[in-house]
């Protein structure tokens, strides 16, 4: 029975390092795949982990259907069996219904990545979509950890150093302190009490 899983977890905990994983072992089995991201740290068309693996994707642009790029992709190739989206936050609501719809109709294995809630501890469209119709939702089994030593179940962004909670939703970018616009993962009460590391 095919299925959409959405992986989920807080910024920084392996996301797409597992996606990278899943691709690896079903296509080292001759198993195909379509590869989907959107708006990764590395550039347009690659789905990249920390940890320095990459491997080329399809970029879904703002308004493309999905299930029609991947129907499309099935006629030219029927051995595919499995799709995989990694920044599936950023996906428009739209996009995940067609994902769901791959499953469905196409009867395809449909693998989302994505972290569920932005810097103000508000879900992302995208996100929303996909808790409301994923057959199952996996949080990652890695841990990320709150400067206090707790999980980190939030994500905090920085601006220039100093947590903030007003702003775009979408800024793309890192963990760390170093750049204008930074992310940190906190537990819930040091989100709360806007206590980044920085404000220790
Ligand atoms: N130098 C390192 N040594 C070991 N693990 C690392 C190192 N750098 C990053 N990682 C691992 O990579 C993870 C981030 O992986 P990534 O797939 O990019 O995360 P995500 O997609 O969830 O943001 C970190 O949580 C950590 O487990
Ligand atoms: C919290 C938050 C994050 N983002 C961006 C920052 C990154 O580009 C991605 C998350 O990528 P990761 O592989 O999970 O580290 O999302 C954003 O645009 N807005 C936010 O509030």
């Amino acid at each position: 029975m095919s299925e959409l899983v959405f992986f989920t977890g807080t910024m920084d905990c392996g996301k797409s390092t597992l996606a990278l994983q899943m691709d690896h072992n079903r296509s080292a089995r001759g198993r195909r795949g379509v590869v989907f991201t959107r708006d990764d740290r590395a550039g347009e068309g690659v789905l990249s982990s920390r940890l320095g693996l990459s491997t080329a994707a399809v970029e879904v642009r703002p308004g493309i259907d999905v299930h029609a790029y991947v129907k499309a992709a099935v006629k030219q190739d029927p051995e595919i069996d499995y799709v995989i989206c990694d920044e599936a936050q950023f996906l428009d609501p739209e996009q995940v219904e067609q994902l769901a719809l791959v499953v469905d109709e196409l009867k395809l294995d449909v693998f989302a990545f994505g972290i569920t809630t932005d810097f103000r501890t508000r879900l992302f469209p995208g996100s929303q979509r996909l808790i409301e119709l994923a057959d199952r939702l996996e949080i990652l089994q890695v841990e990320t950890v709150c400067w206090c030593g707790a999980r980190a179940t939030h994500n905090a962004r920085t601006v220039d150093g100093e947590m903030v909670v007003e702003g775009e939703q979408k800024v793309v970018g890192d963990v760390g302190r170093d750049q204008a616009i930074g992310y940190e993962v906190l537990c819930r009460t040091h989100h709360r009490e806007r206590r980044a590391q920085v404000g220790l």
